[in-house]
């Protein structure tokens, strides 16, 4: 029989957590960035690396998932100190929105930020390919539409309040930067900004379900990420979404694409290097002060 989930909510737990892993390393992290399914290489290109296995980390959750190694990386990404997640939580692993989301929390009280959180996702949008970027501009939560809100429960005002507002989840000042970033690379042939949509999965979705969700206005589908945006606004950080699209979602029967966990870590593996390529220019941008003036406002599909 499963054990019983331990309580991760409370701001003593989260303290605890992040004093833990303050008296072990130097690094005081601005931006912390979760790798998603099979981009665990994101972590790797750090230099100055202080590696914590998440059984090591008193409170800290396991990874259950093939793609997610279970890692908490400090070291420095273009000369800035970050923090990675190698290896996320999800709430289909059977994880309640608390523990999803913990590590955001611990963040939080190292001093952190910005939060650049990465996954793969389905594109549902016709223009999208396999191996492209979506920035996320905003998101659609089936979960959270269905109640299952990782805030839900009493609040406690130290680690933020009652009713925050996500219109604002996704900051719009980082993803110019991001879009801006793309361009310098010459990434601009794949990459978009689009919307998110989290199910709480693991199945994949069926051809109807893909359908509504093409109606409903999203771009992409994935199970994963909605419950870390909406605990990082939460306490305050500012928030860069990511999806490599590694797959396309089916939406007609006659159609060949079947989703599978191995497609998706195989596309993953395989930008894995666009992506660090991304990550390390934004994050230089980042650090620059002050903020470079912005070119010519940039139109993504
Ligand atoms: O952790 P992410 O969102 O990148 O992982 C996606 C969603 C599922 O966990 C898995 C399905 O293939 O990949
Ligand atoms: N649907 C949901 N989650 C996913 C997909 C998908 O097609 N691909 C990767 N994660």
């Amino acid at each position: 029989m499963a054990r019983a989930e331990e309580d991760r909510s409370s701001y003593e737990v989260c303290k605890e957590t992040a004093d833990w892993l303050r008296a072990r390393t130097a690094q005081h992290p601005k931006t912390a960035i979760i790798c998603g399914s099979g981009l665990g290489d994101l972590a790797d290109v750090l230099e100055k690396k202080a590696v914590f296995p998440y059984e090591d980390i008193p409170h800290f959750p396991r990874s259950t998932v093939a793609g997610h190694a279970g890692r908490l990386v400090f070291g420095e990404l273009s000369g800035q100190p970050c923090v990675c997640m190698q290896g996320r939580f999800h709430c289909y692993e059977g994880y309640s929105g608390s523990t999803v989301t913990f590590p955001i929390r611990v963040f939080s009280l190292l001093g952190v930020e910005v939060l650049i959180t990465t996954n793969a996702a389905g594109g549902l949008n016709h223009h999208f390919q396999v191996g492209d970027i979506m920035f996320i501009r905003d998101h659609i939560s089936m979960f959270g539409l269905g109640g299952q809100n990782p805030l839900r429960g009493p609040n406690d005002e130290r680690l933020g309040v009652r009713f925050p507002c996500m219109s604002d989840a996704y900051d719009p000042d980082l993803l110019s930067l991001a879009m801006e970033s793309a361009q310098e690379l010459g990434f601009q042939s794949f990459v978009h900004a689009g919307v998110y949509c989290m199910l709480a999965g693991p199945s994949y979705e069926t051809i109807a379900e893909s359908r509504v969700l093409q109606a409903l206005g999203a771009d992409a589908a994935g199970m994963s990420t909605v419950p870390e945006v909406i605990v990082a606004r939460h306490c305050g950080l500012r928030v860069l979404g990511l999806s490599l699209i590694t797959n396309r979602a089916a939406t007609s029967y006659s159609s060949p694409e079947e989703a599978s966990h191995e497609a998706v870590l195989r596309v993953s593996v395989a930008r894995a290097e666009a992506l660090c390529r991304l990550l390390a220019r934004l994050t230089a941008r980042l650090g620059e002060s002050p903020r470079a003036p912005r070119p010519q406002p940039l139109t993504f599909i």
